[in-house]
């Protein structure tokens, strides 16, 4: 079976798209960008069109590759008091020259729709999560629409990056699943991996998963944004060589990648939301 991010991304922001014009609410998302590295402008694009699509209301900030933290710092710090704006997003990633850590830390936990602020990490890791990273909950959505199961499943993430692979196994981890995180240093990581019902490659390596990393019949999900030998986009999975063992099988393009943003825009309403609840948020 081919896991549709793309589909489930479409069917989600319909729904989203109704959800806002019934609250009545005009929800406002910020991106930070700074640099022109060119994928990174067409993220943000794809960001600024997807808001438009269900209502939300984006503005772009766009700062030069030779900004200082001090500079990125700054416009966060005005983004974060202006009570027009909900969500704040700094697309990563950011240029050498940039502290990535001390920007995180900076944006305010309930501007956070990228859920990459640690306060919003440990409520993750808590169980209690308020916003979680885009792309591991979009994975979480994808689980969900097509019913696969996760509790008491081995669930094994390839990468322990902040922004995947730690937020993937604390959200799997929080729907039961039995999880093990591979990386660089894991002995005999095939094996590992050959254990898996729910697979999730994170580690930006071309084609690295072959079939016989894979267990028969497992769910595998490719979260890798690579380019192969022709330059042509692809994942970390081989996917010609690993869809016919695998139960089901998520594509790149049109499989995780769509849902990073459709869980973005997900988020963003839910930070509207909060705001008018009460005008505290949970934080
Ligand atoms: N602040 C953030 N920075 C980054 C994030 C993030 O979640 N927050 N994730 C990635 C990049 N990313 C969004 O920013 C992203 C990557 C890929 C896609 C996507 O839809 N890809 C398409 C293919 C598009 C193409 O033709 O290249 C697909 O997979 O079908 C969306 C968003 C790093 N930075």
């Amino acid at each position: 079976m081919i896991l549709d991010g793309k589909a489930v991304s479409e069917k989600r922001l319909e729904i989203l798209k109704e959800r806002i014009e019934e609250s009545g609410l005009y929800p406002r998302l910020a991106t930070v960008i700074v640099g022109e590295d060119p994928a990174s402008q067409m993220y943000v694009r794809m960001k600024h069109r997807a808001c438009e699509r269900v209502g939300i209301g984006s503005v772009g900030i766009e700062l030069p590759a030779d900004a200082t933290t001090e500079r990125v710092l700054e416009a966060v710090a005005r983004l974060n008091n202006d009570p027009d704006i909900n969500g704040i997003l700094v697309q990563l990633p950011l240029p050498a020259g940039v502290d990535t850590t001390r920007v995180i830390e900076a944006v305010a936990p309930d501007k956070d729709v990228d859920g990459f602020q640690p306060c919003n990490l440990g409520r993750l890791f808590s169980g209690t999560p308020v916003f979680a990273p885009c792309t591991p909950q979009g994975i979480m959505t994808i689980l969900e629409e097509y019913d696969v199961p996760i509790r008491g499943k081995r669930a094994v993430v390839v990468g322990r990056s902040i922004d995947v692979g730690r937020p993937m196994a604390a959200l799997l981890l929080n729907a039961d699943a039995t999880v093990t995180v591979c990386h660089s240093k894991t002995e005999n990581i095939e094996a590992e991996m050959r254990n898996a019902d729910i697979l999730v490659s994170a580690i930006g390596k071309a084609k690295f998963v072959g079939p016989e990393m894979v267990k028969e019949g497992a769910t595998v999900i490719d979260v890798g944004i690579n380019q192969d030998e022709q330059g042509k986009l692809c994942g970390d999975v081989d996917f010609e060589a690993v869809k016919d063992r695998a139960g089901a099988i998520t594509p790149v393009p049109g499989g995780v990648g769509p849902m990073t943003i459709a869980t973005l825009m997900e988020n963003t309403f839910m930070a509207a939301k909060m705001r008018t609840c009460d005008n505290t948020t949970v934080w």
